[in-house]
């Protein structure tokens, strides 16, 4: 049984009257589903020490939305992941769209800091996705099955099936067009076929058990269509992450979604 998770990545926003507003309001709709669902939140590096203390003890957790590759030293500018693990994160994105399309991440550099992420026992979220001109030149599969490879060849199957896998495509970030619940699911399902084909001794162990999430434009109106495709197992929420009501409508959705009715959630 895969548990179903959703995280609001808040990419470059935010700030200490922000974030504390946001908390004060959020966290009490998202506290009565922690048990059924995983949840967390990523926010900028400099706010983790802040979002950290305001999680407090509520059971959602705390995600970066980025890892260096590289474990201390001479990088100026980037935060490793034992930093991270200090600060009490127990995810962290690697390759969203916005770092391989903006600051030149490729699928190598991706992969290593996936390891990075894995090894000091935090939970990547592999991000991964096509954009609209690939999709257009049916180049869907191809993209994301050598994003998913080069984690393979960098960590090994086996490793991934502790992770996450978010699909997003790039032409549905930020731009208020969803991909259709067709779309979605044919992308999901092609992810654990990919699975399956590169161990097929472990298929059912690995194309079965990991996590795919997805994200791109989800809103409180179309997350619980999405969430109750077969395939996924929950969201990667951004701009509504922002929005206390709307996130908190989407946790909802998730939890709905997967079957876990409203009198199962805590209300304390
Ligand atoms: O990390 C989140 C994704 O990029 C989706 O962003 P969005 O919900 O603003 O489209």
């Amino acid at each position: 049984m895969r548990k179903p998770i959703l995280i609001g990545n808040w990419k470059m926003n935010g700030s200490l009257q922000a974030n504390q507003a946001l908390m004060v309001r959020v966290l009490p709709r998202l506290r009565m589903f922690r048990k059924s669902i995983d949840l967390a939140v990523c926010p900028p590096f400099p706010y983790l020490f802040q979002v950290r203390d305001l999680l407090g003890y509520t059971g959602i957790m705390l995600g970066a939305q980025n890892a260096s590759a590289f474990v201390s030293g001479a990088y100026t500018g980037e935060v490793s992941a034992t930093m991270l693990q200090e600060m009490g994160c127990r995810y962290a994105l690697v390759g969203h769209s916005e770092r391989r399309a903006l600051f030149g991440e490729s699928n190598q550099e991706v992969a290593a800091r996936y390891r990075s992420v894995q090894s000091v026992g935090l939970t990547p979220v592999l991000c991964v996705g096509e954009t609209l001109e690939e999709r257009e030149s049916d180049q869907t599969a191809l993209v994301i099955e050598q994003q998913l490879q080069a984690v393979i060849d960098e960590v090994g199957l086996t490793a991934m099936a502790s992770g996450i896998v978010a699909y997003e495509p790039v032409w549905a970030i930020g731009t208020g067009r969803t991909a259709t619940p067709e779309q979605v699911s044919a992308v999901h399902q092609q992810i654990r076929r990919f699975f399956a084909r590169s161990a097929p001794e472990a298929a059912e162990d690995i194309s079965q058990t990991v996590r795919i999430i997805y994200g791109g434009s989800v809103k409180a109106g179309n997350a619980y269509e999405l969430f109750s495709l077969a395939d996924v197992d929950g969201g990667l929420i951004g701009g509504a992450s922002l929005h206390a009501d709307e996130f908190g409508t989407i946790a909802g959705a998730l939890a709905e979604a997967s079957g876990i009715l409203e009198g199962e959630c805590e209300t304390d």
